[in-house]
């Protein structure tokens, strides 16, 4: 079946949808976000909270939001990231969710499409004055790649933490497990911030707010509830947040179901902590994830 490319609105915003065998994708302007991801009839990959509101200039709750050029609070992120900013009230998860960027190239082939955005308005980010300029190119074929890259085109080093914040799409958080964290290093935020060891495969049992470490290159998210296994394989990545809110945190977050944490599950290929993107005048990085599913 050849690949159909389609811009669509989704209520406030210009989204572009791309087909292919039975998958469908859809992806946001404002902010570049994938807002949903599914691969035949059944449960989806990528997780669209039923409360999500597509408004202009308001991060849509679900999907995969960039976070960029940092990751979270800015005042937990090295100096070096916090100096880059010149405002005085940072947002959480940096400056590029709720603006939009520009569609520079979409083309299909035999195999899949792909997407290639642009953040490039000089005027929408007056607090953070660096020459860097992000792009992320999206690809669907018979697997989903999202490549974030960066290149400082400025004279002056520059700092940035990063995260593709996926929300995957789950049966039941007491049926899922990630696989590949055994024996790393993990920053427990819900605790203080310390730092701790990961023992074996991780289960979900309450609110979990981790930031991992010397990651190896793949994660999976293993859904026995859903018979299937997700795969993340990333590049120019050591770190990775995983993130449910659990019952409490789930009332006080906007776009969410009192009961939506059952349901979904991120897991954010990140450059965080030691893990952040110094740099050099005329160097980039690009931080990448290739989302498949197998069955179980
Ligand atoms: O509500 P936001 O800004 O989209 O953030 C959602 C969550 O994002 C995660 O990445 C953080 O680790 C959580 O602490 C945070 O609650």
């Amino acid at each position: 079946m050849p690949v159909d490319i389609q811009r669509i609105e989704m209520d406030q915003l210009a989204c572009w949808r791309i087909r292919h065998d039975d998958a469908e994708l859809v992806v946001a302007e404002q902010g570049a976000q994938v807002l949903s991801y599914t691969r035949g009839p059944g449960l989806p990959i990528i997780w669209l909270s039923e409360e999500a509101s597509f408004v202009r200039g308001q991060p849509v709750r679900g999907g995969v939001p960039v976070c960029w050029p940092w990751f979270g609070d800015l005042a937990r992120n090295p100096q070096a990231i916090q100096d880059g900013f010149e405002g005085s009230q940072p947002p959480a998860h940096g400056l590029v969710r709720g603006i939009d960027w520009t569609l520079k190239n979409s083309y299909s082939d035999v195999d899949g499409g792909t997407l290639e955005f642009v953040c490039a308005d000089p005027n929408a980010l007056p607090d953070w004055p660096h020459a860097v300029e992000p792009t992320l190119t999206i690809r669907l074929d018979q697997r989903l790649h999202l490549s974030l890259a960066s290149h400082n085109r400025g004279d002056t080093p520059v700092a940035l933490s990063q995260a593709l914040h996926s929300y995957f799409a789950i049966s039941d958080i007491h049926q899922v497990t990630v696989e590949g964290l055994d024996g790393r290093p993990y920053i427990e935020t819900l605790e203080g911030w310390e730092q701790r060891k990961q023992e074996g495969n991780l289960l979900f049992t309450g609110e979990t707010d981790r930031i991992y470490l010397d990651l190896p290159p793949t994660l999976s998210l293993c859904d026995t509830g859903a018979g299937r296994r997700i795969t993340l394989e990333t590049r120019g990545s050591q770190s990775a947040v995983l993130w449910n809110p659990w019952i409490e945190k789930a009332k006080r977050l906007s776009q969410f179901a009192d009961d939506a944490w059952q349901r979904m599950l991120c897991i954010e290929t990140a450059n965080v902590m030691s893990d952040m993107v110094c740099l050099e005048p005329g160097a980039s990085h690009t931080l990448s994830v290739s989302i498949g599913v197998e069955p179980l």
